[in-house]
């Protein structure tokens, strides 16, 4: 299940909800220590020294509680009660070099301004260059506004507890939170809380997509036909066909315009490609459209934009568009129960609002909801920095994956191959939801995994991990050893 991003005062009726229920603070802290330490296990070299530091409030109690969990690991504690009196035990423990700290000065109990002694600390233990794990909410940063209150930590990493503090989604908060991680499972009660914004976990596909019937032949799932490609632009015809391989629809048809034809067609095997002919524009019988990656030429045919527009209005098959075919969509209506999806960048979605990408950005919520009205309830991928999923109505999901390591051409042409890949299979067609945050969240993961092994990897190596990481092997990396039972 996905998790609600929620305010300060929703986490606290959260953890109220769950006292009530005989729930305790000691097993919540408990099992967080357990957690924090698993994580840092998990992430942090043998050797490498870590410095915990643990503040007056329950977020120290948190940081403080991984410490009988990290027996055979070089650590230090330091208490910072008083941010004067614990300046000469933090010197002495930044003297020893440590390699991580764990954050737990500060968590959402942070309620006013930092006075210049805590803002002094901070910026301190900020210039210590060691990668900083924070507990819950960099310290010094409002869990609710995303600013900071003085001066604030910059994280790594930051390990927030049981659900996402909305404050952490804000762009303000980005430099201090580095990447963002969710501990689901703090022996809380189940959620109380509904919220418009929720958080994938890779949880949520441990039973997704569904095992393959055994007696399955390549027509039980599906032909995906894909319009793309131009002059100039063919590689991404070809990245998005094979990245619609690794969802492993039945069979895959790439139409692309001739004057590309042969170049694309001579990079492809298993994929079927035909050169767009207007006479038969779209050669078979199909389960799912994708039109966008790199139909972006001058000279393109003037009857594909024509033949996006018609199928969009009629065709009762999923249709994917991306990239420059954002254009060429129709507004309003689309055919009731058929899966629409539209996949900008920023930067597209602001032309299609007619605004611009900053302001787009100040708002994505909006920015969805703006633009799956504008296209009668089509489902948005609004890329990017964690990319959100939505409709006008409904929850809208923010997607945990992915780094800037993404951040290079053709990236996006990966995604919209292997989403349309899975889009075309009908055993997967019943849940849409689920289909579109899986395939952003395998993106994601895919770059993640191939960001851990080597930092230089192209979007060819993109295309191929695609598919690969089991969400079980990343579900939240801080799964303590021994699972403590709440009472
Ligand atoms: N309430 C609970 O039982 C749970 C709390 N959890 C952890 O506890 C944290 C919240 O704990 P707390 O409510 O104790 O709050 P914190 O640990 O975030 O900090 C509260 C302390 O900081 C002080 N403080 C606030 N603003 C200050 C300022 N500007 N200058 C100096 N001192 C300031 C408060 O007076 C209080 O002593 C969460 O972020 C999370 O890490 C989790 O373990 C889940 C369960
Ligand atoms: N910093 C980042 N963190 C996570 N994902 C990112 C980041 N930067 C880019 N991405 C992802 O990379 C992809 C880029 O897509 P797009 O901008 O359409 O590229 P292109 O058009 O060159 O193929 C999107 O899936 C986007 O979410
Ligand atoms: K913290």
């Amino acid at each position: 299940m996905p998790v609600p991003v929620v305010s300060v005062a929703q986490m606290r009726q959260w953890e109220q909800a769950s006292w009530s229920a005989g729930r305790t603070e000691a097993a919540v802290i408990a099992r967080v220590g357990a957690c924090l330490a698993a994580w840092l296990r998990r992430h942090v070299p043998h050797n490498d020294r870590i410095l915990i530091l643990a503040g007056k409030g329950h977020n120290g109690d948190d940081a403080r509680a991984a410490l009988p969990h990290l027996q055979g690991r070089a650590v230090d504690l330091v208490e910072v009660r008083d941010p004067e009196t614990a300046l000469p035990d933090l010197e002495r423990a930044l003297a020893r070099g440590p390699d991580w700290i764990l954050d737990g000065l500060f968590g959402i109990g942070l309620n006013r301004p930092l006075a210049e002694p805590w803002c002094r600390l901070i910026e301190r233990i900020n210039q210590a260059r060691s990668r900083i794990v924070s507990v819950d909410v960099p310290s010094g940063l409002d869990a609710d506004t995303g600013r900071p209150w003085g001066a604030t930590l910059r994280a790594t990493c930051t390990l927030t507890l049981a659900a996402p503090k909305q404050g952490l989604l804000h762009p303000a908060a980005h430099t201090f939170t580095g990447r963002l991680e969710v501990i689901p499972d703090i022996g809380l009660v189940p959620c109380p809380i509904q919220s418009e914004l929720c958080w994938t976990l890779p949880e949520d596909f441990l039973d997704w997509p569904p095992p393959r019937p055994v007696a399955a032949h390549k027509g039980t799932f599906g032909h995906l036909a894909i319009v793309a490609g131009s002059t100039g632009y063919h590689g991404a015809a070809v990245l998005a066909a094979r990245a619609a391989q690794r969802a492993r629809p039945g069979l895959i048809t790439l139409i692309t315009p001739a004057s590309v034809y042969a170049v694309v067609a001579s990079q492809l095997q298993a994929v079927m490609v035909h050169p767009w002919s207007a006479a038969h524009p779209l050669p078979g019988r199909y389960t799912a459209l994708l039109f966008g990656p790199g139909l972006a030429a001058a000279d393109l045919p003037a009857e594909i934009p024509a033949t996006l527009a018609r199928l969009w209005q009629e065709a009762n098959v999923p249709i994917v568009v991306d990239a420059s075919a954002l254009d060429h969509v129709p507004r309003g209506p689309i055919p009731r129960d058929a899966l629409r999806v539209l996949t900008p960048h920023p930067g597209e979605a602001a032309r299609l609002l007619g605004t611009t990408t900053n302001e787009v950005q100040s708002n994505r919520v909006a920015a969805v909801r703006a633009l799956s009205g504008q296209f009668g309830g089509a489902w948005i991928v609004l890329k990017g920095y964690q990319t959100l999923i939505g409709r006008q109505h409904g929850p809208i999901f923010v997607n945990p994956s992915g780094n800037p390591d993404l951040a290079q051409g053709g990236s996006g042409d990966v995604l919209a191959g292997y989403l349309a890949g899975l889009c075309a299979q009908p055993p997967l067609q019943g849940d849409p939801e689920r289909l579109i945050r899986y395939a952003v969240w395998q993106h994601g993961a895919a770059a993640d995994a191939l960001s851990r092994r080597h930092p230089a990897w192209v979007v060819e190596d993109l295309v191929r991990t695609l598919g690969r990481v089991a969400p079980h092997r990343v579900a939240s990396t801080a799964r303590p050893a021994t699972p403590t039972t709440p009472p």
